[in-house]
């Protein structure tokens, strides 16, 4: 940054995940003069060590598990991994080598001025960072925006801190793979990671405290991804907590009913821990120990002025979808387009497991705890059409939770090859609030797996 004249501008963003990387950019475009900061990479956990990477190796984890089903249903294959391909490839293709010259570049070129360095708030409207060459104070005319997501949360197991655990940051940039990995976590970080490195030859244990993998989903969600793990050889060890962790060599995971569980690396995917603690929140008269900012339906933090937050640190769902969408009213009202409100009736999520877990809304344990008249509706994709034709790898069900007062949808889970495609009509059906009535009615190809749709909506009591 220049000198401190300058340093006044319309808005700051402090963190460019990517929601914010979505706001310093439009804003810039929009003709607000922006400074964007950020202490890593511009672009954040998707694109770096989330989403994008371990994407990649679920998609060449399941091209290989399709060629193992071959036998099964037309021919001979013989299946030779090759991790060297997946590690290039997020290397070279994903991440530039964990370099953003070039998100740097397309943010300048949208007209904002990007300040690498960790920013925190001083008091309303006026943001320090702290660069490589000191300290840089910046004022914001109309207000800062935060983006400042989270971090990998390691729990306070004896014996853990100081050992070679890896954490998703370490997992995807992995180059040889270990011959056993112990998985602590049986969140969608656990399951999409411990299935992506079982199919390429790793013998792994996930190890779950809570009583089943997958707890945000449906228990029936739960059950046929558990299953799904455990036909590929993976352990899957649930409602058992870790009592001590020690490593000499390899690892060795003492649990809390006297077994342990030895593995030559450790992934810690215990959730996440939001970076709130060090920007400056009591200087705006807020807790700095808040495990999320309130905020408004316009995206403005409770209690202050000319203050946004987005992302996950809204506790509103930890997803890139809702990173950007909140970005979209942000930007919204910034720009003071319209009266944007946010709306999260029809939250929807994929878990890229196989087969996939997408959902959206309501489970049916939400849905009875929030005094519904509820009715629920199942259907098994391997007693569909779609799914005895498929055969291996059929795995899945459609259940849908209906508010039987209101006569509509308020959540769905669709477990199964696509999930997370199939989920899409399920999405539209909530936020639209489609009379149950009107979706029965509704066509549905044959034999696609979404078919099942209508078999659960037939099956709602
Ligand atoms: C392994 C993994 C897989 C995932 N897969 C999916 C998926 O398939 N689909 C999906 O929707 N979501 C997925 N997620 C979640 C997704 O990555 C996040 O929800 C998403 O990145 C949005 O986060 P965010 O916008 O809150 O910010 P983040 O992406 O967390 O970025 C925050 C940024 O703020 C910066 N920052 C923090 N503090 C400061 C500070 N004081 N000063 C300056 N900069 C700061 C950080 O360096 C970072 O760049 C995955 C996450 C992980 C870890
Ligand atoms: N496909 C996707 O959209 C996707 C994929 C990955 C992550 N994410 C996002 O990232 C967030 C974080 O993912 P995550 O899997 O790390 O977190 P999570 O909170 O979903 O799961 C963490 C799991 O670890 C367990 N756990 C915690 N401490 C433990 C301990 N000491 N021993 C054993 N188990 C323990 C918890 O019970 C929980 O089931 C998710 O909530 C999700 O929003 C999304």
């Amino acid at each position: 940054m220049p000198d401190a004249a300058e340093n006044e501008v319309d808005v700051v963003v402090i963190g460019l995940g990517p929601g914010g990387e979505h706001v310093a950019a439009s804003l810039a475009r929009a003709g607000l003069e922006v400074v964007g900061v950020d202490r890593r990479l511009v672009g954040g956990e998707c694109p770096y060590f989330g989403c994008i990477p371990s994407k990649m190796m679920i998609r060449a984890a399941d091209a290989l598990a399709e060629a193992r089903r071959v036998p099964a249903l037309g021919g001979a294959t013989e299946v030779r991994a090759s991790w060297t391909t997946v590690a290039d490839r997020i290397r070279d293709e994903a991440t530039d080598d964990w370099d953003d010259r070039v998100a740097v570049e397309r943010l300048e070129k949208a007209g904002a001025r990007f300040v690498r360095g960790h920013g925190r708030l001083d008091g309303p409207r006026r943001v320090v960072v702290t660069t490589a060459d000191g300290e840089v104070a910046i004022t914001a005319r109309r207000g800062v925006v935060l983006n400042t997501g989270t971090e990998p949360a390691v729990p306070p197991i004896p014996g853990l801190a100081g050992t070679p655990y890896w954490t998703n940051r370490d997992a995807v940039r992995v180059r040889e793979l270990p011959a056993s990995l112990a998985v602590l976590g049986g969140g969608a970080i656990g399951c999409e990671l411990a299935q992506a490195f079982a199919r390429f030859g790793v013998e792994v244990s996930v190890i779950e405290a809570f009583d089943r993998i997958l707890g945000p989903e449906e228990p029936e969600a739960s059950a046929v991804v558990r299953a799904a793990l455990e036909a590929e050889g993976i352990t899957v060890r649930t409602g058992v907590g870790v009592t001590a962790v020690a490593h000499e060599g390899a690892f060795s995971i003492g649990l809390a009913d006297g077994t342990s569980v030895g593995a030559d690396a450790l992934l810690v995917a215990a959730g996440r821990r939001t970076n709130l603690g060090d920007i400056g929140l009591d200087t705006v008269g807020l807790d700095p120990a808040v495990r999320a900012l309130d905020v408004t339906r316009r995206m403005r933090v409770k209690g202050t002025r000319g203050l946004w937050a987005i992302g996950d640190i809204t506790g509103k769902g930890a997803f890139t979808h809702m990173s950007m969408y909140q970005a979209d009213l942000v930007i919204r009202v910034l720009t003071d387009d319209g009266k944007p409100r946010a709306d999260y009736r029809a939250v929807s999520r994929a878990t890229f497991t196989d087969p996939e877990v997408g959902s959206v809304g309501m489970t049916e344990q939400q849905a009875r705890d929030a005094g519904l008249r509820v009715g629920v509706g199942l259907a098994k994709l391997p007693e569909s059409s779609r799914g005895w034709i498929h055969k291996v790898g059929n795995e899945g069900l459609i259940k849908v939770v209906a508010d039987l007062d209101r006569d509509i949808l308020v959540g769905a889970t669709a477990v199964g090859p696509s999930g997370g495609e199939m989920i899409g009509m399920l999405v539209t059906a909530i936020h639209a609030r489609v009379p149950l009535a009107t979706l029965r009615g509704m066509h549905f190809a044959y034999p696609t797996f979404h078919r099942a749709i209508e078999t659960a909506l037939g099956d709602i009591s």
